[in-house]
């Protein structure tokens, strides 16, 4: 069985190599010809998945990719010709809300804000939204979600109109791209509602560049308007537009769900689908595979305030590092490349996090540190 795969799939070998004959391909590389004879196609979100990739493949059983965001598969046609598929949904949830929570910190500490006065409206109230509203929770800042079809599906949480979300300090988005139903998301911020926000608000994009009308964003922002902007998606990746870079305070190269865990989950949930399929029993789970953090404990001997949260966060995650990358080598690099050689960045479940006997808080636990044995 020939199993192709990305070659950024963190532990592919790992996980499939008793599985079949491994063949690495460059995810935006991938013709026709070259996935000709997979029997299992295993690819990330720069793979269109089509029939115009699969029509000479007659053979392929299992179609799967390592990534919450399935816009570039086409499940109808995967479905009518019986090909099996599989996402990986939630695997990098964590790492996006430790993503947005990192920006969120670097700006409170830019423009000196009260985090916990903050109110976050975030639109898309699925597994990303849902990992962030629970960090912030654990914080105290107050949230609003926008999730219509949840709310229709008669989840109980409350939800809020996206007119209403639109008008907190933060907005967060976190929604698959959509063209068709009742609630498309291409273009869901456009001209028109993005001229209603103020000076004052923060919106952050870290789900798919299109939920965005990248252009009428520029047009306003050149227009001076003061709107913040932390930019990890863009229109038309990975040929952006590049002016909208020098309005944004913080931009990156879609790697919002690039942790280590996040990615590798990712492959992990495609083992297990893979061998689900194959009537496989699974003997392989990420935890032998994950190295240790370089920073594993940490020790807090005092009150747990918005300065420690500041230090703890940036220890792990400070997204000014990812920012900055992309501001000096997107140009010498290009979008593509600047992804594939992420440095490693783990998530806070990495590293523990003691607290002082009398605490009376536990909020870097609800936030995701690890607790002492
Ligand atoms: N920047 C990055 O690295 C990453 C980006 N993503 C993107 O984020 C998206 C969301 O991820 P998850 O939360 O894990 O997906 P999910 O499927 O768990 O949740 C998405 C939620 O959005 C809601 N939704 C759909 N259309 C909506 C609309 N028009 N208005 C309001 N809500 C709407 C759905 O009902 C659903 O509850 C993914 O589809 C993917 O495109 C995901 C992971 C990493
Ligand atoms: O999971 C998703 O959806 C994402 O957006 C991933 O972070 C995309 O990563 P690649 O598949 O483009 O490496």
């Amino acid at each position: 069985m020939k199993i192709y795969y990305d070659e950024n799939m963190p532990f592919a070998r790992e996980f499939f190599s008793g599985l079949g004959e491994l063949v690495p391909f460059a995810g935006r590389e991938l013709s026709p010809q070259i996935a000709a004879d997979a029997d299992v196609l295993l690819v990330r979100s720069i793979t269109r998945v089509n029939e115009a990739l699969l029509a000479e493949n007659e053979n392929i059983q299992f179609v799967g990719t390592a990534t919450i965001g399935v816009d570039h598969i086409d499940q109808d046609y995967l479905s009518r010709r019986n090909i099996a598929f599989s996402a990986a949904p939630g695997c990098n949830a964590v790492s996006v809300a430790e993503y947005v929570l990192s920006a969120l910190v670097v700006l409170a500490e830019r423009y000196l804000l009260n985090l916990s006065a903050l109110t976050v409206g975030i639109v898309g109230a699925g597994n990303t939204g849902t990992r962030l509203s629970e960090k912030l929770a654990a914080l105290g800042i107050k949230y609003y979600l926008c999730d219509p079809l949840l709310a229709e599906q008669g989840d109980e949480r409350d939800f809020s109109s996206l007119e209403h979300v639109l008008s907190c300090d933060v907005i967060s988005l976190h929604v698959p791209l959509t063209t068709a139903g009742e609630y498309p998301s291409h273009h869901l911020l456009n001209r028109e509602n993005l001229a209603r926000l103020t000076d004052r608000q923060i919106l952050i994009n870290a789900c798919r560049g299109e939920v965005v009308d990248n252009q009428a964003l520029l047009t306003l922002k050149q227009q001076g308007h003061g709107l913040k902007l932390v930019w990890d998606v863009w229109e038309n990746e990975p040929d952006i537009l590049q002016p909208l870079i020098e309005h944004t305070e913080i931009a990156t190269a879609h790697i919002a769900g690039y942790s280590l865990e996040g990615k590798a989950r990712g492959t992990e949930m495609l083992y297990l689908a893979l061998c689900k399929q194959l009537k496989i029993k699974p003997n392989l789970t990420l935890e032998q595979f994950l190295p240790p953090a370089a920073i594993t404990y940490v020790e807090i001997k005092q009150h747990f305030d918005e300065i420690i949260l500041n230090q703890l966060v940036k220890m792990v995650y400070d997204v000014r590092r990812d920012d900055g990358i992309f501001r000096q080598q997107l140009n010498s690099q290009g979008f593509d490349m600047l992804r594939k050689n992420y440095p490693v960045r783990r998530e806070f479940s990495a590293v523990t996090v003691a607290l002082p006997e009398q605490a009376s808080s536990d909020v870097p636990h609800q936030l995701g540190f690890n607790f002492p044995r």
